[in-house]
């Protein structure tokens, strides 16, 4: 594959990252005609129809839309006229609290408190009374907004990153675990001689914290668990993703402003806010400074399982066929193959391989953490046999061929739109036809406000961390959609365009956060006579007029503008 000079990465923005808003109309329309399986049907299912909901798999996101009208912005919702928007929250919060608590109650399951002895979790709700507890999220977030006012609620809004701070500073001197257990408060003084922190500081950082309900002060100067204080102090991986947010997220997001300035383009994942606050402009990706510090690149690795445990991102929303996950049956019934690339230590194949008893995996990561896989992969034999670990960077050409699925799990939001593409084009050499990609990642809606309020804050701040690390992205469907025509679109060699990648469209589990993206590998002439059996002389256009194929063929001036510089690859 051709080289690049940075000079032209960087000036390719438009074609290379930019979303498909230029297109917007066309895509939109291009979507409801061919993916049955499309988000576009979700806007149908919003408005009631049962036919989208059932074809496309986000009933979860319908129904709970349904459940837990945003009443911001705008006016009052559909409260009465008599109702402010005010009331109209409150009472939506009481209605949705009693559900909640009724179910607690009726369930003998302990109620939501503070107490240091409070379980850290909301036990496995069913799906309505898991909305009842979104909404309350959502609508006591609204009500706290509209209670400061637009002035206040700006002003104060913006000192969000001093809690995030104290919280950092608490667990990188690991104040949680001096506090004792059992519940006893320690004094100031005693828990000041047990860090290096002087008096102040101590005394400053977590009081600010205990505005959070981390940590509560029951006499002044005596320092006590809540239940928030606790598992941090408790759950090593949740330290690790304070930790990895705290240290290495909030200086990269603190240094994006001055990143942006000098690159706008923000593609290169040399020049983003995280190169910016430790000096690594120009010099290496965030992934190859981790692998150079093994203790940070552990709290990452922790921080990702902290992730993955939590709400809303659990492997089983993957799996589960009932509730909108993927059905590999009938790869499963002929013993195919699925490539999970980028998949770390193979969890995702281990649950895969629990439940398909004939398919078989095969892991690809990097040499060091293939070397770091547990082995056996698996205490099953039946299970550990049909997986196979293997070393592959995945910017360079597949090396297992003809495969039934490549799967891509938080991989392709790595990356900005150049890195992507070339790790789809990378793929095509191995790909035989009706090779399926499937991508697990977030899938943004083309606008706001479509999500309950609490899922749409993670995804568009996940989004912004993105940015802040690696100049990547979260996508929306018609981003999907573009990476996958740009991927055998314009500019790519002729052995390269044979085929295309056919976007099916995308899927998403109920309560997951995460969606399901979809394209199959299709010969081309597979798709023109499947296409228009008797058309032969319409594909090739009128005089003058370029048609698919040809379009693929030529290569433009600005072919090679997305492909990223290879010394720039992200490891
Ligand atoms: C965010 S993690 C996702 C892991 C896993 N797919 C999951 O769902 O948790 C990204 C993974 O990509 C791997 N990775 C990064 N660069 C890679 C490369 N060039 N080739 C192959 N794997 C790579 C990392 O080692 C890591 O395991």
């Amino acid at each position: 594959m051709a080289k690049l000079k940075l000079s032209s990465l960087f000036s390719s923005s438009s074609s290379s990252s930019a979303p498909a808003s230029t297109a917007e109309g066309e895509t939109t329309k291009d979507i409801k005609k061919s993916s049955r399986r499309s988000f576009s049907a979700l806007s149908a299912s919003l408005l009631g129809s049962k036919d989208a909901e059932a074809t496309n798999g986000t009933s979860a996101a319908a129904s709970f839309k349904s459940a837990t009208p945003s009443v911001a912005p705008g006016p009052a919702a559909a409260a009465p006229a008599t109702t402010s928007e005010m009331i109209a929250l409150a009472q939506k919060i009481t209605k949705e609290t009693e559900k909640l608590e009724a179910y607690m109650k009726e369930h003998d399951l302990p109620m939501p408190s503070f107490d240091a002895d409070a379980p850290a979790d909301f036990p496995k709700l069913p799906d309505e009374i898991a909305q009842s507890r979104k909404a309350i999220i959502s609508a006591t977030k609204e009500l706290g907004l509209l209670a400061h006012g637009p002035r206040e609620s700006v002003r104060w809004g913006i000192w969000e990153f001093l809690d995030t701070l104290a919280l950092a500073a608490i667990n990188h001197y690991r104040i949680a675990k001096l506090v004792p257990l059992d519940g006893t408060p320690i004094s100031l003084a005693s828990l000041q001689a047990l860090t290096p922190l002087d008096p102040i500081n101590l005394a400053r950082l977590v009081r600010l914290a205990i505005t959070n309900k981390i940590f509560y002060e029951p006499t002044p100067g005596h320092i006590a668990h809540t239940a928030a204080s606790k598992v941090l102090a408790e759950d090593t991986d949740l330290q690790a993703w304070v930790g990895f947010n705290g240290e290495d997220i909030l200086p990269a997001s603190a240094h994006v402003l001055q990143a942006l300035q000098a690159h706008p383009e923000a593609t290169s994942l040399t020049r983003t806010g995280f190169q910016f606050a430790f000096n690594t402009v120009d010099k290496e990706p965030m992934f190859v400074t981790f692998g150079k510090d093994p203790n940070r690149a552990k709290r990452m690795g922790k921080a990702m399982v902290s992730l993955t445990g939590g709400e809303g991102y659990e492997p089983s929303y993957f799996l589960d066929v009932e509730k909108g996950g993927y059905d590999f049956s009938e790869i499963d019934a002929r013993g195919g193959t699925l490539v999970d690339v980028g998949g770390s230590h193979g969890f995702m194949c281990v649950a895969l391989a629990e439940k398909y008893r004939n398919m078989r995996f095969v892991v690809q990561d990097l040499q060091r953490t293939v070397d770091s896989a547990p082995k056996p992969i698996s205490a099953d034999p039946q299970v550990a046999e049909r997986i196979t670990l293997l070393a592959h960077d995945f910017f360079t050409e597949q090396v297992t061929k003809d495969a039934d699925v490549y799967f891509f799990r938080w991989i392709m939001h790595n990356y900005s739109t150049p890195y992507a593409l070339q790790i789809l084009r990378n793929l095509i050499p191995a790909l035989k036809p009706g090779a399926r990609i499937v991508i697990n990642d977030h899938c943004l809606y083309e606008g706001s406000g479509q999500e309950d309020l609490w899922d749409e804050k993670v995804m568009r701040r996940m989004d912004v961390v993105m940015l802040s690390l690696l100049n990547a992205q979260e996508r929306t469907e018609s981003e999907f959609r573009e990476l996958f025509a740009k991927a055998t679109g314009e500019g790519q060699q002729q052995q390269e365009v044979k085929g295309e990648f056919v976007f099916k469209g995308v899927t998403r589990p109920k309560g997951c956060r995460m969606s399901i993206v979809e394209a199959v590998w299709q010969l081309k002439e597979e798709k023109e006579e499947q296409r228009q059996p008797a058309a032969v002389t319409e594909v090739k256009g009128e005089e003058g007029e370029t048609t698919p194929a040809t379009v693929a063929a030529a290569p433009t001036a600005d072919t090679k503008e997305d492909e990223p510089k290879t010394e720039e690859k992200a490891e």
